[in-house]
């Protein structure tokens, strides 16, 4: 409206002052009930730090690792919800928080699925796998949600059980919500009597629930017309070569031949920086030959490359990109840094081979239930990877083993040890038998780092054969 022409209009004003002061004051209290709230939230946040402290160390316990990611997801969002109000746009504080590094809902979702693959490689329900760790209702909630959301019905059923028996006062899921989806995933894993039961329950509680009553009536006309009731209480998924080699299941035979294998000291065939400082060499399996190499790198050597490393990891790709077969992020290092310069001399000193069509070494840490299942190195390149020089540069206390399932060897991650095979026979026929794989981290830190040789520059070093068996 125009003011400044009527003097009437300009009168009415003074009441409008008026407003305007008492409603900004209105506005203050307000704000100071929100400054309130947040100092409230604050106090939970720190209270739940407090109570259920995650400690760097156990880290290398996934449940531990996903419990992390999830709380700190958790509390951004509720930081977040605030300052996006708040009045004081663009200041400091609201920068630093914008920069703050946040999991995001893909590595939830990661890291839920690493802790479910394990719970399937080891048949681990949610109370075995929550031993050292626990998680509350609500975590557990969104364990189950994933779960849920990937179509893997019986653990989402199994996360969202150990939910409901978790559930207290404080929790921000509802019993109401959870015997819904035990319902729903009891449902989709087929096992109708266990989706009924959970309804019913739903039904006592929420009387109301028009669709309940619906889903209930279908599920009873269904229940005749269904054969099959899995039992969706017990864990029994088929396991391949693969899984079974990483539970660490070795067969009578495989042992007995691993045991005559031998042990000796190398010099790599006279190379004189070999002479003073032999490898142990142990042969790890006979056809492939495997070779592991004991003591190559030092502790010293090991932590240079990982802090190279750490700033440039990023998620590591198959041949077809990035994919949920390979769980690791990795870094092809460049040869101008004196440590890998070594590590390199030392691979070709070791081997005889040359170093000069190989990629650079390549450094990788697995995740939560990290792993890289069944594969071939090499990738039908015209100069192919003819060999693998693995670099074992952690332990891993459980899990994490470099396995071949064509020939049923499984190789432990010793630190400072490395393992070599040819990936191509002499013919240059990719082998069969090296096709490998890294088992699931279940417990530890996994770091590796790869040399992978090429073909040309080997003619001499590696020489050739026509021979169809060679
Ligand atoms: O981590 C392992 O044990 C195997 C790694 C591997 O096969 C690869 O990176 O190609
Ligand atoms: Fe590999």
């Amino acid at each position: 409206d125009e003011f400044f022409t009527s003097t009437d209009k300009i009168s009415q004003l003074f009441g409008e002052e008026k407003f305007l002061l008492a409603t900004f004051s209105l506005y203050i209290d307000a704000e100071e009930e929100i400054v309130k709230r947040m100092k409230r939230d604050l106090l939970l946040l720190q209270l739940g730090t407090y109570l259920d402290p995650v400690d760097p160390e156990e880290i290398k316990d996934p449940v531990a690792a996903l419990k992390l990611l999830i709380r700190l997801r958790a509390e951004w969002l509720s930081i977040e919800e605030y300052t996006q109000k708040s009045l004081y746009k663009d200041n400091v504080y609201q920068i630093l928080l914008e920069y703050a590094q946040i999991p995001q809902i893909e590595d939830l979702e990661g890291a839920a699925l690493g802790l479910i693959s394990l719970q399937e490689l080891y048949k681990l329900y949610p109370h075995n796998i929550t031993k050292e760790t626990s998680l509350n209702a609500d975590e557990a909630y969104i364990v189950g949600l994933i779960a849920f959301r990937q179509n893997k019905f019986q653990h989402a059923f199994l996360w969202f059980l150990y939910s409901l028996d978790r559930l207290t006062e404080y929790s921000a899921i509802t019993e109401k919500e959870l015997l819904r989806y035990l319902s729903d995933s009891a449902y989709h894993f087929g096992s109708l009597p266990v989706a009924m039961y959970f309804g019913q329950r739903l039904l006592n509680l929420d009387p109301t629930n028009d669709e309940v009553k619906v889903l209930l009536n279908l599920y009873r006309l269904l229940r005749f017309q269904r054969t099959s009731n899995p039992d969706i209480f017990t864990l029994n998924t088929q396991s391949s070569k693969y899984e079974t080699l990483c539970r660490g299941e070795i067969d009578e035979r495989t042992s007995k031949r691993q045991r005559a294998l031998s042990c000796r000291y190398s010099t790599g065939g006279g190379n004189p920086r070999l002479m003073y400082a032999p490898v142990k060499e142990e042969v790890e399996w006979d056809e492939p030959r495997i070779i592991r190499y004991h003591d190559i790198i030092s502790d010293r050597e090991i932590e240079i490359l990982k802090n190279i490393s750490r700033p440039l990891l990023s998620r590591s790709e198959t041949k077809g990109g990035v994919s949920k077969i390979r769980t690791s992020q990795s870094v092809f290092l460049k040869d101008d840094n004196t440590v890998v310069a070594r590590v390199n001399q030392r691979i070709a000193d070791i081997t005889g081979l040359s170093m000069k069509s190989a990629e650079g070494l390549h450094v990788q840490n697995y995740g939560i239930g990290g792993k890289y299942e069944p594969h071939y190195d090499e990738w039908d390149d015209e100069n192919g990877r003819i060999a693998t020089f693995l670099i074992y540069m952690s332990d891993v206390e459980i899990g994490g083993s470099t396995v071949f399932p064509k020939v049923g060897v499984s190789l432990k991650p010793k630190q400072g040890s490395a393992v070599f095979w040819y990936n191509l026979r002499k013919n240059g026929n990719v082998d069969l038998n090296t096709e490998h794989a890294g088992c699931p981290v279940f417990r530890g830190n996994k770091w590796v780092a790869n040399k992978w040789i090429h073909e040309f520059g080997q003619e001499f070093r590696r020489p050739c054969s026509l021979s169809y068996s060679e």
